[in-house]
């Protein structure tokens, strides 16, 4: 690239591969303090931004600083924002987030869809009787509302039954209800434990197979677990995150190769493509990762999260592809002016 332009960056978390990718892609960047915006620090051809953890905050001093950073990008309308918030605002409900992919090419019951979404239904509060009511069939997987960003926002909590669940009402899943005042409640699909990580950026897309949950078994006990803990890798390819944890009891660590290349035959390039596009157009969004699981025996193919900038761990071009979307989009606007 011969032009160098000015990238400003806001982070609430450190993401690896964004230092990886300032030192590839040779631009001025300028990392922009989220609590000390006031200051004029000049033009910005594109501000890239992931501050999730700030749009699902109730403490008044994060929603502080997400008014400042508002304020901070209606002063710099000349700025290519990546994501504007209001494309990111539906993936931090998880209940949005649904009504965003429903809006795309989905289908509950038709054959000829491009992909599936769980039953689904927000239950508030989270209890045997809204849960009943809710028509859901049991096995189920129970999801705070707030789909991101926050401890608690990754705790998943398994309930196998009805019975399973009246057992631990008034013990072990009392903080998690009180924690919980809305939840987001799936019909669990069995998948053979392998789910698909989908990392879109701008026009590519990229998936790797990872663990996932287990197909359930009859007498399955409820569980909650921290989806951000499920390891990234099979165990094979790397060392698990934490040896005392028993990872593959409700986890495949270990899937036959027979069973990968079979999933794998199922979630073809073009079809990955399609879906990528399809919600790609619907959300406006530039980076974003979305995770399908595909249906034993079935074979129907389901996608049961979408994530705003999600890791992008071992994608391999992710800066080149970043570089190259960045590029697009000021070409795009330098046609325009
Ligand atoms: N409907 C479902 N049926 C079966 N398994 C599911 C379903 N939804 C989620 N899971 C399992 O639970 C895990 C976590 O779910 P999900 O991705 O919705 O949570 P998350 O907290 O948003 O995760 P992430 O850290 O990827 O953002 C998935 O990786 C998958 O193993
Ligand atoms: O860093 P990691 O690789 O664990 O990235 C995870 C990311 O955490 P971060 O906050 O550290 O970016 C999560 O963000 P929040 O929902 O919490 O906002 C979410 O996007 C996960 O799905 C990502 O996992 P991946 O999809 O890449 O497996
Ligand atoms: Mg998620």
């Amino acid at each position: 690239m011969t032009e160098r332009y000015r990238i400003g960056y806001v982070l609430t978390k450190h993401i690896a591969v964004f230092d990886l990718f300032r030192e590839y892609a040779r631009q001025e960047f300028v990392k922009l303090d989220i609590g000390n915006l006031s200051q004029d620090r000049g033009f910005f051809d594109i501000i890239i931004h992931k501050i999730t953890k700030l749009l699902i905050s109730s403490d008044p001093d994060d929603s502080d600083k997400l008014a400042q950073f508002e304020a901070f990008l209606a002063q710099h309308p000349e700025s290519i924002v990546i994501d504007p918030l209001e494309y990111i605002r539906p993936l931090v409900h998880r209940g949005e987030m649904l009504r965003m992919l429903k809006k795309s090419r989905w289908a509950e019951n038709s054959t000829d869809a491009l992909f599936y979404l769980p039953k689904s239904a927000i239950v508030r509060p989270l209890s045997l009787e809204t849960v009943l009511q809710s028509g859901l069939k049991f096995p189920l997987v129970c999801k705070p509302i707030a789909g991101s960003a926050s401890v608690h926002s990754h705790q998943i909590l398994l309930l196998p039954s009805a019975e399973a669940f009246a057992k631990r009402l008034s013990g072990e899943l009392e903080d998690y209800i009180n924690q919980n005042q809305s939840c987001l409640l799936q019909e669990f699909v069995n998948h053979d434990g392998i789910i698909f990580k989908c990392f879109v950026i701008g026009n590519k897309s990229v998936h790797v197979a990872r663990p996932s949950m287990k197909n359930l078994k009859e007498d399955e006990d409820v569980h909650i677990f921290d989806s951000q803990r499920i390891p990234k890798s099979f165990a094979w390819e790397s060392n698990l995150p934490s040896k005392s944890e028993k990872w593959d009891t409700l986890f495949e660590i270990s899937p036959s190769q027979d069973m990968l290349d079979y999933k794998n035959s199922l979630l073809n390039e073009s079809r990955l493509n399609a879906i990528a596009t399809s919600i790609g157009r619907q959300s406006n969004l530039t980076l974003f990762g979305f995770d399908v699981i595909i249906e034993a025996s079935a074979q129907k193919l389901y996608i049961v999260d979408i994530n705003y900038f999600p890791g992008y761990d071992n994608i391999p071009d992710f800066n080149a592809e970043f570089l190259k979307t960045l590029l697009d989009k000021l070409r795009a606007r330098s046609r325009i002016n």
